[in-house]
């Protein structure tokens, strides 16, 4: 894993566009797995940034989202296809039928679930797969205990999730789906690269058992550490517990620049 520690939240941001950048730059019709929650906002920010003023074109790039709550219609206030579509796909030149969200309201969800995981064969895998971390350590909705075997299925969200996310729906958690459809922890593990952001002391425990503790399915994003290809993109505040975050920015500052980010 390599671990980047950046000042704050934008600034590690800006350096994860710069790789999505990079990959859409060499790989025009590149595949990309995106992520919801408040993490992302500010890369897709600078993506959309990137597309108006540096013409990072996406018309080839297909995306696969990571998950959605089961019983939201894809226009609910609180769905992550809505989500989606305001805070990045409305804002860039992708092609509506590139855009892969699972679908909340499938009525055979194990249907839609292997279909889902067939077209992301079909388009070739997933390049570069961005991760958020819930502070249970889910990835995805992979909550803990998830299998590391694991393919896109519904699953049931934790009553810490539940609790973090009702934040989201007006601080009320009756309103919060308790089920969703989630790619995989092994959907996940074929990504070409994962780039996982965290910022904020919040998500320091989560970060230190991720990069540092033990690979398990407790703390479900430890399993990068098997990844041939796995970035962090953290923050001070999310680097706070880390017992060798001077190592980290050590291996960091010793490459060279254009080596970065990459
Ligand atoms: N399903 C999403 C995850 O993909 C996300 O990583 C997590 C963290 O959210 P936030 O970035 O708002 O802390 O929340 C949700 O539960």
């Amino acid at each position: 894993m390599e671990i980047i520690i950046k000042e704050n939240g934008s600034v590690a941001s800006e350096a994860a566009a710069r790789v999505v950048a990079r990959l859409v730059r060499e790989k025009p019709n590149a595949v990309i797995g995106l992520a919801t929650g408040s993490t992302p906002l500010v890369l897709y920010k600078e993506m959309i940034r990137l597309h108006k003023e540096e013409g990072l074109d996406f018309s080839q790039v297909s995306t696969f989202n990571l998950d959605e709550y089961i019983g939201l219609e894809k226009d609910h206030e609180q769905s992550y296809h809505k989500f989606m579509w305001d805070n990045l796909f409305s804002h860039i030149n992708i092609k509506p039928e590139n855009v892969h969200i699972p679908d909340g309201m499938a009525v055979d969800v194990p249907a839609f679930c292997a279909e889902y995981e067939r077209k992301i064969v079909e388009a070739g895998g997933i390049d570069l797969q961005v991760l958020g971390i819930g502070s249970d350590g889910h990835v995805g909705f992979n909550e803990p205990t998830s299998s590391f075997a694991s393919r896109t299925r519904i699953k049931t969200l934790t009553q810490q999730t539940v609790a973090d996310n009702a934040r989201f729906f007006a601080g009320d958690e009756s309103k919060v789906p308790h089920h969703c459809i989630t790619m995989g922890i092994g959907t996940i593990m074929d990504a070409r690269m994962n780039i996982m952001l965290a910022f904020g002391e919040g998500k320091a425990e989560a970060i230190a058992a991720t990069v540092e503790g033990p690979v398990s399915s407790m703390m479900p994003a430890s399993i990068l550490q098997h990844h041939p290809s796995a970035k962090v993109f953290i923050d001070e505040g999310a680097a706070s517990t880390l017992k060798l975050s001077d190592y980290y920015r050590w291996v960091y500052n010793g490459k060279p620049e254009w080596q970065r980010d990459a």
